[in-house]
């Protein structure tokens, strides 16, 4: 923990910070919007002592600029010439060998660094005011235009690229440069721009990561870390986090083990967690967990940036994850909201399960999965009929996704007809690499398989699986490509009218089928949608086009609930609560088109109804801090949400 080191530290460090400041607020007196310092590793830049500190001093200081008598802090001053030269400015002369002195830098971020401050800067939207409020005449061109046009000129150079990876470069050279800009672009194209900095780019992104790697984005937390993990989560230059989006980098989408290039992933997720969920980009901090990695090709690649290592396992990893999980708690307290993503299945259980009773943590490929998909199956019975009890249901790939998603449907099953969650899991059926999960198979299974072991024969291939349990809906969560056979297709349209076909793996090379390939061996009749997004299709002389069932639409709306309810512990009936907002969302027009999912144009205004009733649910358990509860839920999720338009600098 940061200290001040008794008051040798704070009398050493404020007197080059007067010294400073009072050359700033000779420059310029009136309304910093920032204030930057560059200090030692005992002082955290932006450490909430320090900056409450830095503020205080800034107050003083203009006084003290304005005012003609000297003051203590100018007395100090001069009275610090000891060690030679002609003024001990910042107080390092003065200081023994012994005390800790600080190399301050404080600065107002006006003028160049105020453009380079991604922040702040609003490129050629700065005013003619602001630009001579903040020392940047001759720093831009004369052209002063809006945001909205700043916009349209991105979107224009977007266009221009054919390359996807080149548009994901451009969006985080975009990110890094105006934040701003970066969140209105993302939202007034969500549509266009989320396969850029989501599925699929962002997979590719991550293979490619080290190559590409300009600016780190989040904290890199390794092995080498261990025992310092507190420090360097205070490394980091924001203080009030709410939700931190974590990955080992073993599972990322369907591509395998990516070891530190893995980042990608909680960079994106937290984008949208801003962007579509409205959690400010300042209260997110992605990380990365470097244990090393599997990966042959990543071990022997030049640009690999992790530690070039296998992975650690057992206690080495449990350790380090326990010290991580730890000091987030002391660092940033009870309700931040830990999401756990892409970590393989052997850990990413077993985290969930022990740090759910003490920390507030989210599995988004288990929970926030599971929550999108019921969604989407409740808004499907509207086309094809039925209860969700009256259908059968069969899984490829019984891993975190998988298995997720059959526990939830379960549990709405059992809620809603009363019958017991392991009575409601035999009208559920999944398919690993080894087949059908049938009971002969038990003793040799991971334990999150075992519920769905059911009396059947043994049954290796998914053609066979389909054929015997004659499922009305398929689900695709083996991040396996192209398992879903023309046969398969073939097969679930000859005993279903409608086939509900979910084809989950990420990104789209991994997705089990394409759209085109479920309308056209079903005929037209498949309710299709996908983890990653397709084109819409020409089928006999009709369009067709797929949604997009992927946790996108749960996990921000579900994070802003948590955090506005001020949430200490996720539940199931929260996730629940999720799909039911979310189904209700589908509209008759988009049902029409054969969508089970609305279109993502709408949402914020989605996410806010998440929210609100995620919110409602943690009130009704109990497990809500803010207090009183507010009166409409959906309209205070609206009012916190972050907006990406400027501000004003005085
Ligand atoms: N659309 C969305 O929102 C989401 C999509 N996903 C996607 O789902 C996929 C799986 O993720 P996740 O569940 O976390 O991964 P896991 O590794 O936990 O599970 C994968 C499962 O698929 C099985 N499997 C793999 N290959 C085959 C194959 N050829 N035939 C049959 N079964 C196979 C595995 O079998 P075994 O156990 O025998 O090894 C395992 O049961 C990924 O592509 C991911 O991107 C994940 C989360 C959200
Ligand atoms: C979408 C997602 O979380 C995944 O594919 O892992
Ligand atoms: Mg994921």
């Amino acid at each position: 923990m940061f200290s001040l080191n008794g008051s040798s530290f704070l009398n050493n460090s404020l007197s080059g910070v007067s010294k400073s400041l009072t050359q700033s607020t000779q420059r310029k007196i009136s309304a910093p919007p920032v204030v930057v310092a560059s200090v030692s590793s005992n002082g955290k830049p932006g450490d909430r002592n320090v900056s409450v500190l830095m503020e205080n001093t800034l107050k003083e200081m203009r006084e003290t600029a304005t005012s003609s008598s000297s003051s203590a802090a100018v007395e100090q001053e001069s009275k610090s010439t000891v060690g030679g030269g002609v003024e001990d400015v910042y107080g390092e002369d003065s200081a023994t060998e012994h005390q800790y002195i600080t190399p301050w830098t404080v600065t107002v971020a006006s003028g160049y660094p105020l453009l380079r401050d991604p922040h702040y800067n609003k490129g050629l939207a700065f005013t003619e005011k602001e630009r001579d409020a903040h020392f940047l005449r001759g720093l831009l061109p004369p052209v002063v235009i809006s945001q909205d046009l700043q916009v349209k000129k991105m979107m224009h150079n977007m266009r221009q690229y054919q390359v996807p990876l080149q548009r994901y470069m451009a969006m985080m050279d975009l990110q890094e440069r105006n934040e701003r800009l970066f969140y209105k672009l993302l939202i007034d194209n969500v549509e266009e721009l989320l396969p850029v900095v989501y599925t699929p780019t962002v997979g590719e992104a991550c293979q490619k990561y080290g190559s590409i790697f300009r600016q780190p984005q989040g904290l890199f937390i390794s092995l080498k870390e261990k025992g310092r993990i507190l420090e360097v989560l205070k490394n980091w230059p924001e203080k009030k986090i709410q939700v931190i989006v974590v990955t080992d980098g073993e599972r990322i989408l369907g591509l395998g083990d990516l070891g530190c290039q893995g980042m990608g992933i909680p960079v994106g997720k937290l984008s949208l967690y801003s962007a579509l969920g409205g959690i400010r980009p300042s209260a997110c901090l992605p990380v990365t967990i470097d244990v090393g990695t599997n990966n042959e090709q990543l071990l022997n690649d030049e640009f690999y940036i992790g530690l070039r290592r296998r992975r650690a396992t057992g206690q080495e990893y449990a350790e380090l994850l326990h010290e991580f999980m730890s000091a987030v708690k002391q660092n940033y307290g009870e309700k931040v909201l830990i999401q756990f993503e892409d970590f393989a299945n052997h850990n990413a259980f077993d985290l969930l399960a022990k740090y759910g009773s003490t920390h507030l943590v989210f599995n988004d490929d288990i929970q926030g999965t599971a929550s999108v998909v019921l969604a989407g199956l409740m808004a499907a019975l509207n086309l094809v009929g039925g209860t969700l009890s009256e259908h059968r249901f069969l899984f490829l790939g019984a891993g975190e996704a998988g298995t997720g998603i059959a526990e939830l449907i379960a549990l709405e099953m059992s809620k809603q007809t009363g019958v017991p969650v392991e009575e409601a899991r035999e009208k559920i059926w999944l398919v690993d690499s080894k087949g059908l999960i049938v009971k002969s198979r038990v003793e040799s299974l991971q334990h999150f398989k075992r519920p769905w072991a059911h009396e059947h024969e043994p049954v290796r291939t998914l053609l066979d699986a389909v054929k015997s349990i004659k499922p009305t809906v398929l689900i695709g969560s083996s991040g396996a490509g192209r398992t879903f056979t023309k046969e398969v297709v073939e097969a679930m349209a000859s005993f279903n009218e409608k086939p509900v076909i979910l084809a989950l793996s990420n990104p789209t090379s991994q997705s089990e089928c394409t759209a085109e390939e479920a309308y056209t061996w079903s005929e037209g009749r498949a309710i299709f949608a996908s983890g990653s997004p397709f084109s819409p299709v020409e089928y006999n002389g009709k369009f067709y086009a797929s949604g997009q069932a992927n946790n996108a639409y749960i996990f921000p709306g579900f994070g802003l609930g948590l955090i506005i309810s001020g949430a200490i512990r996720v539940h199931d009936d929260m996730l629940l609560a999720a799909s039911e907002a979310l189904a209700e969302q589908v509209s008759q027009e988009n049902l029409d088109k054969g969508l089970i999912y609305p279109p993502f144009s709408n949402i914020r205004k989605i996410s806010a109804q998440i929210a609100a009733r995620v919110a409602a649910k943690a009130y009704e358990l109990g497990l809500a801090t803010r207090l009183p509860q507010p009166e409409n839920l959906e309209a205070y999720a609206e009012s916190c949400m972050y907006s990406p338009n400027y501000r004003h600098y005085r």
